[in-house]
């Protein structure tokens, strides 16, 4: 009679040997075994034993990211301080054909780290050290469980800053898995741009550098692009252990200004024209008039409740003038009006801290409902068709909805309150967000710019790729993990 520990490795050769087909049809309907009192003594083993729990209220906690999606605990949560430790735990996970799920700090917006097929929650938290700070370089590397607010905070006294800028305050490691964003993307890019080197822990326990050991220039052309591989892969691939990241200089002026429109046309317009002109922008963000209305209300603003544009210009004093004038120009042009200006360095931390909390401050409208937002990045000459026929939709289905977002690279969000006793309103809200999604889409958009596919939208990223491309990325995932332990049932339908 075969040992139970053959029969899991049988199955797991036997596993290998499937097509990526068969592998991935086996990944849905496959039933994974459930960790053993056996398993968790010998994950104890390997972290200690305080590092392991299955209490219930840190596995509830380990269960959800800030989504909507239904909470899915894991069986239990192991806390790593170091790479040693994700490898081996990775590898016993691997070995008992255990789900792995890595936790950030559960900031995702897509059901992430749900554990929807039970297994392991891997929290990264602990691995919280900031290793390197290359100021003549303009690159730092962290550990996985160092937020973006905590690095800034460390930077502070550098003159340089880690501009990616989430609304949360997420990991950084956790940003790289999601392909993270922010208001700042116009002029910095997103985490795909930011990222030059990756510590990865696969599945069976190997440690590698996406860009080789040490590596950390803006630019290489050595090989394959394992970093960005990585990077968007939301802990379906491997763990992300440590990041090295670009950094940026603060600029030497920077002005921010809000300004309202009679429309969300004009709004966007306006947007479409200052970025065909060619002027360098720092941030261009859109609210509409019932976000600007949730805005005033939740961080005590007085807004005009209209259509608006949050814009940030840095440069010098010369070329910020010169800015303002070409861009005041184009606002007029729009019918724009009632610009209000924040200078000082506290107005202005405190506009784009009140920007960044604009999901609690809808949220604040509607107690005890959870964000569903849409996430639709197109070209930027699509986009004032795809927001204002979204708001059109939305107004149509005669439920709340917010629109609002980083125009200034062409990605938007409408943003839905979520309440489980208001089935309606959510049927309708996933309903419209699909819809939302696929008309980017047909606009030669994608249905995610930033938050990722997660749980809510594997039908979406099938229609945006394709059968042949959703093959190739299975391929790819059952080459780094074969036994399709990393967070299963993320990503792919
Ligand atoms: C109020 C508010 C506002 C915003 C946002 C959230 C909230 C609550 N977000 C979304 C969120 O902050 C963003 O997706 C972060 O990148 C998530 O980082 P966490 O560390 O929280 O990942 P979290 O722990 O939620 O995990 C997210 C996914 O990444 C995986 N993962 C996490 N750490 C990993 C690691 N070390 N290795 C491998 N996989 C890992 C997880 O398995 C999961 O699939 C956002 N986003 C954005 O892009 N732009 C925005 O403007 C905003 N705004
Ligand atoms: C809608 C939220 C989550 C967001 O991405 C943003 O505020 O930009
Ligand atoms: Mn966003």
């Amino acid at each position: 009679m075969f040992s139970k520990r053959f029969a899991v490795q049988l199955q797991s050769c036997v596993r290998q040997f499937c097509t990526t087909k068969c592998l991935t049809a086996n990944a849905q309907a496959f039933e994974y075994p459930s960790v053993s009192s056996k398993l968790v003594k010998e994950l104890q083993g390997i972290v200690g034993q305080s590092n392991v729990s299955t209490a219930e209220a840190v596995r509830e906690q380990h269960g959800h990211d800030e989504s909507y999606h239904k909470s899915s605990p894991p069986e239990l949560v192991v806390f790593a301080e170091n790479v040693e430790h994700v490898s081996h735990v990775a590898k016993l996970c691997n070995n008992n054909n255990i789900p792995l799920i890595p936790f950030g700090t559960g900031t995702g917006l897509e059901g992430g780290i749900n554990a929807i097929k039970g297994g392991v929650c891997l929290d990264l938290n602990k691995m919280n050290n900031i290793l390197a700070v290359n100021q003549e370089d303009f690159d730092c590397t962290v550990e996985a469980g160092v937020s973006r607010q905590t690095l800034n905070s460390y930077l502070r006294d550098t003159g340089l800053v880690f501009p990616i800028d989430p609304g949360a305050d997420a990991s950084l490691c956790g940003m790289c898995a999601t392909s993270a964003s922010g208001t700042n993307a116009v002029r910095y890019g997103t985490m795909r741009e930011n990222v030059l080197n990756l510590e990865v822990v696969l599945p069976d326990g190997r440690v590698f550098d996406t860009a080789g050991k040490g590596r950390r220039t803006k630019k290489t052309s050595a090989g394959y692009n394992l970093t960005n591989l990585f990077v968007g892969s939301e802990g379906t691939l491997g763990i992300i252990t440590k990041a090295t990241l670009r950094l940026y200089g603060i600029p030497e002026c920077t002005a921010s200004a809000v300004c309202s429109f009679p429309s969300v046309k004009n709004a966007v317009d306006t947007t479409v024209n200052i970025l065909q002109c060619g002027i360098q922008m720092a941030r261009i963000e859109f609210l509409d008039e019932v976000a600007i209305d949730a805005f005033n209300k939740y961080s005590k603003y007085d807004m005009k409740v209209a259509p608006s544009l949050f814009m940030e210009f840095t440069g010098n004093e010369g070329t910020l003038a010169k800015q303002v004038d070409l861009v005041s120009e184009i606002v007029n042009m729009n019918e724009g009006s009632d610009f209000k200006w924040a200078e000082e360095a506290e107005e202005k931390n405190r506009l784009w801290k009140a920007r960044h909390d604009i999901v609690y401050a809808c949220m604040a409208l509607q107690p005890g409902s959870k964000p569903y937002s849409t996430d639709v990045c197109v070209p930027i000459s699509r986009l004032p068709d795809v927001i204002v026929r979204s708001k059109e939709l939305i107004d149509a289905a005669g439920i709340i909805g917010f629109t609002l977002g980083h125009v200034g690279d062409g990605n938007f969000h409408n943003l839905f309150l979520i309440n489980d006793d208001m089935p309606d309103q959510k049927a309708k809200a996933i309903k419209l967000s699909k819809q939302i999604a696929k008309i980017a889409q047909e606009l030669d958009g994608t249905c995610t710019g930033e938050h990722g596919i997660g749980l809510g939208k594997k039908e979406l990223l099938l229609r945006e790729i394709g059968e042949e491309g959703l093959e190739i990325m299975k391929q790819v995932k059952s080459t780094f993990d074969p036994n399709n332990i990393m967070n299963p049932g993320k990503v792919f339908v």
